[in-house]
């Protein structure tokens, strides 16, 4: 039914624009034809020149031309619309295929990866032919459980990072390792299925909240209603009437940042992939958002390796490790404590920066 009314909505709309449209070109096209009948009325009586054959084939051509106006303009309009579709279909066949969804005979084992240890080894990528790359020959081991810090300033790299483990851009040399796998031999399917990424935009689709949540219809409602909870959000969906039901649009336009944010967190915890990125997702937050998060990172993700890039240096200062990158290299990897004792290091220069802008 929802589609339907959809579907009746948009075609009201075209109707509309329709009408609208024949409406400008009526106008324009009778003010051509009493132009010309005016005219015409001047040249004969007024002037006393012409004849009533001329006349009347001239009051002729011009109702013709409203005609034409109005056939001209709606084939350029569909014209231009179809254009639209050769457009994309010629952007489509520039694109590099990505690589099989599944390989059949190459999958991982069930429960992959039981650790999520993650290792880069001498990985460089580039977005495409022709451009720097934009991570450079990084050699780095995140042990299991363990939460990273990733920071750098703009540009130097740390999004294409999570690009990188997600496979949208691919390796030109070196590896990505999850329990010492090689993330490359397996289909799209099977890495992406195993990790939780959160970015900034936030990823919700038209569809109900429980299909957001769930999409491939794995788990009760009971698991659903409980992580939920764990982000504060159960009551908020309870107090609706259609509950899990209820109707999420494209990009979650109808909800908050911050609920987007948690129902992307709370689709993490129902995942429980063993390895979770956060890619500045606090960075347009409330501050009590932003603690929720932090504590159910912190309790409900104890055991999963941890990932989080951010641009603002103090927030990762609890993190077991940081990395630094700078211009798409490893500019140091240590414990926070030992970046901030030594006062050359880019991470305090990254701190007195952030400082200093506020
Ligand atoms: N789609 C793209 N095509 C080509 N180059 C890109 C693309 N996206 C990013 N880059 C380049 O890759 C490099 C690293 O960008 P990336 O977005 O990973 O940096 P970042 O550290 O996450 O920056 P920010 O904090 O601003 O998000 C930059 O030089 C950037 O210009």
């Amino acid at each position: 039914m929802n589609r339907l009314a959809l579907n009746i909505k948009a075609n009201y709309n075209l109707l509309s624009i329709n009408r609208w449209l024949a409406m400008r070109l009526d106008a324009i096209g009778n003010i051509i034809v009493f132009g010309t009948s005016l005219l015409s009325v001047v040249y004969v009586h007024g002037l006393g020149k012409g004849d009533a054959a001329l006349v009347g084939l001239s009051v002729l051509f011009s109702v013709e031309l409203k005609h034409l106006l109005h056939k001209s303009i709606r084939f350029y309009a569909e014209m231009e619309n179809s254009m639209t579709h050769v457009e994309s279909a010629t952007e489509y066949t520039r694109l590099l295929p990505e690589a099989d969804t599944v390989i059949e005979d190459q999958r991982p084992k069930d429960g992959w990866p039981v650790q999520g240890m993650l290792e880069f080894k001498n990985y460089s990528a580039r977005y495409r032919n022709g451009v720097d790359p934009a991570l450079k020959d990084l050699s780095f081991r995140v042990l299991p459980g363990q939460k990273i810090g990733i920071v750098g300033r703009a540009g130097a790299g740390k999004s294409s990072l999570t690009l990188a483990l997600s496979r949208i851009i691919e390796a030109e040399s070196g590896q990505i390792l999850v329990d010492g796998e090689d993330i490359s031999q397996y289909g799209l399917f099977d890495v992406r299925s195993k990790l939780s990424i959160i970015t900034k935009d936030s990823m919700l689709f038209s569809g109900t909240v429980r299909e957001n949540l769930d999409p491939f219809n794995r788990y009760s409602d009971e698991d659903i209603w409980h992580v939920l909870e764990q982000v504060d959000l159960a009551e908020h969906f309870r107090r609706k009437d259609k509950r899990l039901e209820f109707m999420v649009v494209q990009n979650g336009k109808n909800f908050p940042f911050r609920h987007k944010q948690l129902i992307c967190l709370a689709r993490a915890l129902l995942k429980r992939a063993k390895v979770l990125v956060l890619d500045e997702i606090t960075s347009a937050i409330d501050y009590a958002t932003d603690k929720l998060i932090q504590k159910t990172i912190r309790t409900e993700f104890k055991s999963c390796t941890v990932l989080r890039i951010s641009n603002r240096p103090k927030e990762i200062i609890d993190s077991d490790m940081v990395l630094v990158i700078d211009d798409g290299r490893i500019a140091e990897y240590d414990t926070p404590q030992k970046l901030l004792a030594n006062k050359k290091s880019l991470f305090t220069k990254l701190i007195e920066e952030a400082k200093r802008s506020k």
